[in-house]
């Protein structure tokens, strides 16, 4: 969360964007004018060191204005915060004789910061939002630039992967974070990047200070309801993307097969973005035409702006046609010309984790590991796994401890009227009872639905339930390696105890 790891000479406050204001009206000494040398960029108290510029900024749980007097006891050589912050701080700030910036927005001007501070960004960088498809789409967009020959990265949710890799510990991270790893992989060569944006990134200002080149958005449906508001605000910081973070003449992606998708294809309109519609209606400019399904994967008809064509995808999911739609008009807004495009469509693989078939037993029935963990992604999961399979579909589920507890019951809801038997287990209960989050699912589950709190024997029952022409849905917890409980972390992978269920039943261990 710091800058100081990257040498600059003398770049002082002004350059980082910033203007000291002379802060008598905000309680402190008078640091009017004042252009100190900066040594770095901090978010956190604790990674303040001697010339930085710290960012008190207001959080949920605490407003950073409360961290100031320890930044300053570390010689932080400017401060960056809204009035609230240096009104907490004026106390410490009193008589200090460094840089104080009261920002309207600190956020904004930090993010802004951040970009000048690390400066580099890859020549082509898209961004996508939407509720689910985030990181397939950014991963389909990163393996098509690939395999067209350019070094390109995603990022977010599962890190940093492509021709640079880092770990994250968020799937927007903080743009000290952010423009670091964007210009580290410029310095790996990197020329392409496609950036998850969770709404809680956009609505914090974290890409802000990316220059984009496009962006897209795939679907809306509950989540995240514990931070924003209600649906609306929900929304309308997934529309930050369009109405405000792209850059002008930037082009969005737009899948219009909802109400929301048209909605958001408008805003796109009236920002003056160059709009492609991504749906199965006629007037989407990347239509799907038509999809046919078999056991490993489905065969893909679409046009691209009136011009019919066939692909093979080996992707299990109709969704999943339109988030490759979504990647090719990322592709084809970053440059790269739609002949080549649809050469390279074929090679385009499953993400870890989503839809994945992780496991088969010797009479055939499959095991796939998803991350559906909103009732949204688990309809669409298990509706667009049926044409797969001819026999009955099984689906473990939990809900996460910690997280928007209004879509436990429809989580459970989602689970009933689509599968065929339902098996309720924890997924990271964090600091919550793990049964009460249970109870929540099988409100929405039905009392037909069985409960097994430990995952690795709901899998195995599961795995146990699978006649031949069957199919296990694993959902939750997609490319995840721990279970969360309380503050500790224990090792767990569906795709490992699934085939380790497999062999056991199937006699081969
Ligand atoms: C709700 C939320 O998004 N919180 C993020 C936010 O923290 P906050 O503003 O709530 O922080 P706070 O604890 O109130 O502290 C306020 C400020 O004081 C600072 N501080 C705090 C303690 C201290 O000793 N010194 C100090 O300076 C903090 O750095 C912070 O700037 O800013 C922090 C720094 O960037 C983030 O780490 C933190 O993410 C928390 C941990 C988190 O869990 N976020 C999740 C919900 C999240 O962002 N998820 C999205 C979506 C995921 C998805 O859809 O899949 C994501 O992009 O990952
Ligand atoms: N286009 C889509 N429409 C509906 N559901 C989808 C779509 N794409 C993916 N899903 C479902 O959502 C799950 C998560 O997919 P993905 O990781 O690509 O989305 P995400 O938006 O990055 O999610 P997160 O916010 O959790 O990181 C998948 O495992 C699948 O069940
Ligand atoms: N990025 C999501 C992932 C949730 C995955 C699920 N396994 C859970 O723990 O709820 C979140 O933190 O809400
Ligand atoms: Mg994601």
């Amino acid at each position: 969360m710091t800058g100081d790891d990257v040498t600059r000479d003398e770049v002082t406050l002004t350059q980082l964007g910033l203007r000291a204001r002379d802060v008598k009206d905000a309680g402190g000494s008078d640091g009017g004018g004042r252009d100190p040398v900066i040594t770095g960029l901090s978010i956190d108290s604790r990674t303040v060191r001697p010339g930085h510029l710290f960012a008190a900024l207001p959080g949920s749980a605490v407003h950073g204005g409360e961290f100031i007097q320890y930044a300053l006891r570390m010689q932080a050589a400017a401060i960056l915060t809204d009035r609230k912050g240096a009104a907490i701080a004026a106390d410490a700030l009193a008589g200090w004789d460094g840089a104080l910036v009261v920002a309207e927005d600190p956020r904004a001007a930090l993010a802004g910061a951040a970009s000048l501070w690390f400066r580099d960004q890859p020549d082509h960088v898209v961004a996508v939002t939407g509720t689910s498809g985030k990181t397939s789409v950014a991963s389909f967009a990163r393996q098509i630039w690939q395999a067209l020959g350019h070094k390109a990265i995603s990022l977010g949710t599962m890190g940093v992967e492509g021709d640079h890799h880092a770990k994250l510990a968020h799937t927007t991270p903080d743009p000290l974070t952010l423009h670091r790893v964007l210009a580290e992989a410029v310095a790996a060569g990197v020329t392409h990047a496609a950036l998850e944006a969770s709404s809680h990134g956009l609505d914090q200002r974290r890409l802000d200070g990316v220059r984009m080149q496009a962006g897209a958005f795939t679907n809306f449906s509950q989540d995240h309801l514990d931070y924003h508001a209600g649906f609306d605000e929900y929304f309308a910081a997934k529309a930050l993307l369009f109405n405000r973070v792209l850059d002008d003449g930037a082009s969005a992606i737009i899948n219009i097969d909802s109400a929301r998708g048209r909605q958001m294809a408008d805003i796109a309109k009236d920002r003056g973005l160059a709009l492609t519609t991504v749906g199965r209606g006629e007037d989407a400019m990347l239509r799907i035409l038509g999809q046919r399904y078999d056991a490993t994967g489905q065969d893909l008809r679409f046009s691209i702006m009136g011009q019919a064509h066939l692909v093979r995808l080996p992707l299990i999911g109709g969704f999943q046609a339109e988030n490759v739609l979504a990647a090719m008009g990322l592709c084809l807004a970053s440059g790269d010309a739609a002949g080549d495009i649809l050469r390279v469509l074929p090679h385009v693989t499953t993400v870890r984790g989503r839809m994945q078939l992780t496991a088969q037993r010797e009479n055939g029935a499959t095991v796939f590991v998803d991350y559906a963990h909103k009732p949204g992604a688990v309809t669409a999961a298990l509706q667009s796994l049926r044409p797969h399979v001819m026999g009955r579909i099984v689906c473990v589920i939990g809900a996460g401890g910690d997280r928007d507890r209004g879509k436990r019951p429809l989580m459970g809801q989602a689970a009933r009227e689509n599968a065929d038997v339902v098996i309720i287990t924890d997924d990271n209960p964090r600091t919550e009872d793990p049964a009460l989050i249970r109870a929540a699912v099988i409100e929405g589950a039905g009392p037909e639905a069985s409960e097994v709190p430990d995952r690795a024997e709901a899998i195995l029952r599961g795995v146990d339930a699978l006649q031949p022409g069957d199919a296990l849905l694993i959902c939750g917890k997609g490319h995840e390696t721990g279970q969360i409980v309380g503050q500790d972390v224990y090792p767990f992978d569906d795709g490992e105890q699934a085939s380790v269920a497999v062999a056991a039943l199937d006699g081969r261990i």
